[in-house]
């Protein structure tokens, strides 16, 4: 197996004028959870669109298992299990037959990995009703199963959970987990969950307007963040003079409250001090082990970093 299972690399389209996505470069290490995050029309459907050879790059390429997907397409995606957009199942048919008519446009299967994959989405009891009598999320398990028949090394779903209940949204995520855990898949999936995100993924990759603004293993996102939290009155005029002596990169306010970057080498210390000798009244301020939540939301509401090579690292975050 390729070390490497996805490889994205300094990747661009457009749709008319209008960038969907722009210079993205990341990878997807073999065997990890990789979460796609971002908001609305932030550009995941067109990466994984991409990714899948459906989707076509103006400038940059990507890889699949070690093949550029635009040259080599049916190599390239030989093992890659996908879940793009809703299929069309035809709804008078058991989910059995689905699969078996599936199956024999695309790569024929044998009954029993039909009747496996079922099992595997836990359809197995039901595979022989008709599918206008399926929920939600069941349709979604047999959008799984669908994906499971070519006997994939890497599952790509675009927005699994989307429009899932919470019992739905439990069980995907229980799915997921068991997939990668028993057939060892690598799987990337989109999603605006942070949820979702947090629960599962090995990895992340966040995309705001088109542009990445992290990519790494999820622990790092926790490291490389200095966001400190700081409550200081008047907050505006506080983050003002630390920025003019330079002890600040940005600055802002979410949920939870106000945040710093600060500068490199500058230390919580060093900001307490000078915002205590200038007069500002400090109420509050630590290095919080963040929540996927606040970091997102500080990485989305820091400025767009430049688009250049040192930008791709996670060094910027
Ligand atoms: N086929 C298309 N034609 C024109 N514009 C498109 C097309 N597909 C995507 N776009 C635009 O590209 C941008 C990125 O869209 P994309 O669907 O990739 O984002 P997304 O992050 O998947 O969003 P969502 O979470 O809403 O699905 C948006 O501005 C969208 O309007």
């Amino acid at each position: 197996m390729n070390p490497v299972a996805i490889e994205v690399r300094h990747v661009s389209k457009r749709f008319g004028r209008r960038p969907a996505v722009e210079d993205l470069s990341f990878s997807v290490p073999a065997g990890a959870v990789c979460g796609l995050l971002g908001h609305n029309g932030a550009g995941k459907s067109t990466v994984i669109g991409m990714i899948l050879g459906q989707v076509w790059p103006d400038a940059g390429e990507v890889r699949v298992q070690g093949w550029e997907v635009t040259r080599h397409r049916a190599r390239a995606l030989a093992r890659v299990g996908a879940l793009f957009e809703t299929p069309a199942f035809y709804e008078e048919l058991s989910a059995r037959r689905n699969l078996e008519i599936f199956s024999s446009y695309t790569a024929p299967v044998s009954r029993a990995e039909i009747a496996n994959a079922l099992q595997r989405v836990g359809l197995n009891g039901n595979e022989r009703a008709p599918v206008r009598t399926f929920s939600h999320g069941m349709r979604m398990r047999l959008a799984l199963a669908q994906a499971l028949l070519p006997g994939p090394e890497i599952l790509i779903l675009d927005e699994p959970g989307e429009g899932l209940d919470p019992e739905g949204m439990y069980e995907l995520r229980q799915m997921i987990r068991q997939l990668h855990r028993d057939l060892r898949l690598t799987i990337l999936f989109s999603s605006h969950r942070l949820n979702e995100v947090e629960e599962l993924c090995t990895h992340l990759v966040v995309l705001r307007q088109g542009r990445k603004v992290f990519d790494g293993p999820w622990d790092r996102l926790q490291s490389a963040s200095n966001l400190v939290r700081l409550e200081a009155e008047p907050f505006a005029e506080a983050v003002a003079a630390l920025a003019r002596e330079g002890l600040i990169r940005h600055s802002g306010r979410d949920p939870e409250g106000g945040w710093v970057i600060p500068a490199p080498g500058v230390e919580t210390d060093t900001l307490a001090r000078r915002l205590v000798e200038s007069g500002y009244r400090l109420r509050e301020i630590h290095r919080p082990r963040a929540s996927l939540e606040s970091l997102y939301l500080s990485l989305m509401q820091r400025p767009t970093p430049p688009v250049t090579e040192a930008a791709s690292t996670t060094d910027r975050v």
